[in-house]
């Protein structure tokens, strides 16, 4: 049973655990007669062979008050493409899948490639982009959560739970994001939100002195959450960065665009499990190693952006102050993880540690190298000021490949 206590700037939504999800159900149905709810899903094909996933479909199809269901598809040739159409075509609701290998949004990819204003890399964030373009060119949501599609834990009121902040028409939140406790198989997961975020800002408060937007993002109970909600305005001045900096990127771009009153976070499950990736202790380019690297570069961008400067002797100073903190918090996991009858191994915790104090300085130095590179994609405001057509091309290919592709 959650507490309700209130941590920072930003406001915290718990579960009291008083109500029942029949309850919450009736109150979104209404919700969507005035703000029409949406539901956005990056998935790669591979997902829809996975555990999870047909599973969460099913739930979802049990929902009543979702206007709009957009499922972007990454990774897919035309016999699976038609295979997702049949798969996702279990949904009662208006639902459109974005093929982003087809010809059709590769021609669109490839035009805005010629203007500098595509993504550069592949992956989730490139994903999750296209869908917001197209959210945009449907226009027929208001209010939309957005989640990952590998949660094994899967239950209809992470869905009710995500949205409501953003959906109740009295309440005035712009950004809602998820947290939860990581806990399954007996073991406390989220390496990379327990042992390098929360321990990483604590280091940079140290260093870098007080700064309103470290305490910010100190707030977020799980800052690396993939489930997050959002009213449709949002999109148009959202910089998504196309790496895995993903969820910070995203935190720091409403601190940079809204009040905090306009934010809130909310409690969406009692446990969650997905799909776990490699710790990659010998491959900074895989796994969380790489994912440790993009997060702390997207630290050390926001903060120069507010006038820090950084050298060397500054990397090495976080460096050593996280270690410290980082280590200090495995201790203190391990009796969270003791009296909760679970287990955590020290040396796996160590050992990821180690990597992440490593991969602050390989971030660092990479920083320094090139202080200009931005994973950023640029904003729609700025695609559409540049082609002002684009919203209707990109509705056009997305229909044109559902007409072609869905089985008769
Ligand atoms: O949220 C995180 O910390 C990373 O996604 C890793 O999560 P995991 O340890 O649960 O796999």
């Amino acid at each position: 049973m959650a507490d309700f206590y209130q941590n920072g700037s930003v406001t915290t939504l718990h579960n009291l655990g008083q109500r029942s999800y029949e309850d919450m159900e009736k109150e979104l149905v209404s919700f969507n007669q005035t703000r029409p709810l949406g539901l956005l899903l990056p998935s790669l094909f591979s997902e829809l062979e996975g555990p999870a996933l047909a599973k969460i479909i099913d739930k979802i199809a049990q929902v009543p008050y979702l206007s709009e269901v957009v499922i972007g598809l990454d990774r897919a040739d035309e016999a699976q493409y038609r295979y997702a159409l049949e798969f996702f075509d279990k949904l009662p609701q208006h639902h459109r899948v974005l093929w982003n290998d087809g010809p059709r949004l590769k021609a669109i990819d490839a035009k805005l490639q010629a203007l500098g204003l595509a993504p550069t890399e592949l992956g989730k964030g490139r994903n999750v982009w296209y869908c917001m373009g197209y959210i945009l060119a449907s226009n027929r949501a208001e209010s939309v959560a957005l989640h990952d599609c590998d949660i094994l834990t899967y239950e209809k009121d992470l869905l009710a739970r995500l949205l409501y902040p953003v959906a109740h028409p009295q309440f005035n939140y712009e950004f809602s994001k998820g947290f939860y406790a990581r806990v399954a198989d007996g073991k406390i997961n989220g390496r990379v939100s327990r042992l390098l975020v929360t321990p990483l800002i604590r280091a940079l408060k140290r260093v870098v002195g007080p700064n309103e937007y470290l305490d910010y993002m100190d707030c977020f109970r799980y800052p690396l959450a993939g489930e997050f909600s959002f009213r449709r305005d949002v999109l148009n001045d959202l910089r998504i960065p196309s790496d895995w900096g993903l969820e910070i990127g995203v935190l720091s771009e409403m601190h940079r665009n809204y009040a905090t009153n306009r934010i809130c976070q909310v409690d969406i499950a009692d446990v969650y499990d997905h799909k776990h990736q490699d710790l990659s202790l010998d491959n900074a380019e895989a796994g969380l190693s790489k994912m440790s690297i993009d997060i702390t570069k997207a630290f050390f961008r926001k903060l120069a952006t507010q006038g820090h400067t950084f050298s060397t002797e500054t990397f090495r100073s976080i460096k050593a102050t996280y270690f410290r903190i980082a280590l200090d918090y495995v201790e203190t996991y391990r009796h969270d993880a003791l009296m909760n009858g679970l287990s955590l191994d020290i040396h796996n915790e160590e050992a990821a540690v180690e990597m992440f104090a490593k991969n602050i300085m390989n971030a660092g130095q990479t920083f320094l190298e090139n202080p200009m590179e931005t994973p950023f994609i640029p904003t729609w405001n700025r695609v559409i000021s540049a082609e002002p057509n684009i919203l209707n091309e990109l509705k056009e290919a997305v229909e044109q490949d559902n007409l072609e592709f869905i089985p008769k």
